[in-house]
């Protein structure tokens, strides 16, 4: 991540168009999709510099943060423990606190990056934190960070189902208050457990190991992405063995970053020049990066399109075949609702592997693809740990998200495609992304004025044609189903 020097990322405010609950109809691609996408910036990026400049040792600033709700859900927790953020023109201005304070209910929404990294401060607060979330999120895994917080010496009481929200923790008084230890956890379910704990590690008294037994981890690059952020800070951490970290105690340093724009949110947008026959080019992209969105480049490649990294941005561009592909997820799981939907749309069959655990993400989204894509037509089958696509021509219907932004962006993509496509609610897009209705009809509108710039010129060029027809006419043929929808 790097230090504050990089050209801050904005994208416009989003106009607001679509209320929640109201049906979606997904725009079709009228032409092959040719824009500029400029994508807001990370939420792993934000969320963990925001817990790290609260636990910091001075006040940090951070540029180009993403605005949207599991940001700041993770805001205003941070607020109500006790942390001083302005927010400006500027960047954000966090001020850490004193000491942590306990006596706050916190909202968790639906953000994994929230229910997991947030309950490790109550360890250093002066009282019992609350907890509570969004009905849906009462599914998500929790216990075995629980069950870390009570090693430490917490005492964690839940109100609902066993070991899930909303819980409460109080932390140990007295002599015994913030030390560490040992944390053994299962962290086959979400890399975000070992995350949490590593955050924290440094401002426990003498520091804290953390020990995964159980079936691998998945989204390591996640964990590498913590451990690089602490170590930026100034913080000692040895990941030198598999499933074992040790973080030092010490201070943390103050840093004032850039995000980066968020790599996992490129995808439907990267997706769609794929699946159009088109070409999108998404700026800021950075040459050495943490997040695992990045093998947005491998997976793009393997489908068959061209991949262009360059300092001005990435761009990815059609040829005219999509194909299937046999893709181990496991460490950018984020990916797997929009490559679900790309190999729906591929000449042939695509194996997803490495994803288990993404049954516990928003939603279970293997049984969610597999349901949404089967009703438009794809066979889909689910596997132990992931999904097998076979493309079939898709017609278009209702297409649910289950509150999860990124089946709102699979059914998007589907959307360019497949005609008349409707997704049932796509306001859960600003879980990570409030700006994305607007950007994706500013993508479209672009892609329909480079077609247009490219008749006229043309037009200029060639004697014959003295009127420059526009694709806002409704002059140009519109791509055939065949082609629209590929298998
Ligand atoms: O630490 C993080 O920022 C994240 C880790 C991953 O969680 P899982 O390990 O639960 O997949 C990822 O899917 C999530 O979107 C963000
Ligand atoms: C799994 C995801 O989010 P969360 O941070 O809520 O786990 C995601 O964004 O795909």
């Amino acid at each position: 991540m790097p230090e504050l020097d990089a050209t801050p990322v904005q994208s416009p405010a989003d106009a607001g168009q679509v209320r929640a609950g109201e049906p979606w109809p997904a725009p079709q691609a009228p032409v092959p999709v040719t824009a500029t996408v400029l994508v807001p910036g990370s939420k792993s990026e934000t969320n963990r510099a925001l817990v790290l400049a609260a636990l910091a040792s001075g006040p940090s600033t951070i540029v180009n943060g993403l605005d949207a709700r599991d940001t700041v859900l993770m805001r205003d927790a941070l607020r109500a423990l006790g942390t001083g953020i302005d927010e400006s023109a500027d960047g954000w201005r966090v001020t850490p606190a004193e000491r942590l304070t306990g006596g706050a209910t916190i909202d968790c929404g639906l953000a994994g990056t929230v229910m997991r990294f947030v309950p490790p401060l109550a360890l250093l607060a002066d009282g019992a934190v609350s907890f509570d979330g969004d009905e849906q999120a009462y599914a998500r895994p929790m216990a075995p960070l629980l069950g870390a917080l009570r090693d430490l010496g917490a005492d964690v009481t839940t109100s609902g189902a066993p070991d899930a929200l909303p819980f409460v923790v109080t932390p140990v008084t007295g002599a015994a208050a913030g030390a560490g230890g040992t944390a053994r956890i299962d962290a086959s379910s979400s890399s975000q457990f070992v995350s949490a704990l590593l955050l924290v590690g440094a401002r426990l008294r003498g520091g804290l190991e953390v020990v995964h037994s159980g079936g691998s981890v998945p989204s390591l690059p996640h964990i590498a992405m913590t451990v690089a952020m602490l170590r930026e800070r100034g913080v000692e951490v040895d990941d030198s063995q598999p499933d074992r970290w040790v973080v030092s105690e010490g201070t943390i340093a103050p840093r004032d970053v850039a995000v980066e724009p968020d790599l996992s949110n490129a995808a439907p947008f990267l997706a769609a020049a794929a699946v159009t026959g088109g070409s999108v080019t998404i700026p800021h992209w950075p040459a050495q990066t943490l997040q695992p969105g990045d093998q947005l480049r491998d997976v793009l490649a393997v489908m068959g399109a061209e991949v262009d990294l360059r300092p001005e941005g990435l761009t990815v561009t059609a040829t005219d075949q999509l194909l299937g592909a046999e893709l181990d997820l496991g460490g950018a799981s984020e990916l797997t609702p929009v490559v679900a939907a790309l190999a729906a749309l591929a000449r042939d069959t695509t194996r997803i592997s490495g994803v288990a655990h993404v049954r516990g993400h928003e939603t279970d989204r293997l049984a969610a693809l597999s349901t949404e894509l089967g009703s438009l037509g794809a066979k889909v089958h689910e596997t132990h740990d992931g999904l097998t696509v076979h493309p079939r021509l898709m017609a278009g219907g209702e297409f649910r998200t289950y509150a999860d932004h990124r089946m709102a962006q699979a059914g998007a993509v589907l959307g360019l495609v497949v005609p008349g496509v409707v997704l049932d609610d796509v306001t859960c897009t600003a879980k990570t992304m409030p700006t994305f209705v607007s950007l994706w009809q500013q993508m479209l509108a672009e892609s329909v004025t480079e077609v247009d710039a490219e008749l006229a010129e043309e037009a200029e060029t060639d004697p014959e044609v003295h009127e420059p027809p526009s694709i806002l006419d409704g002059l140009l043929p519109v791509p055939s189903d065949e082609s629209r929808s590929r298998p």
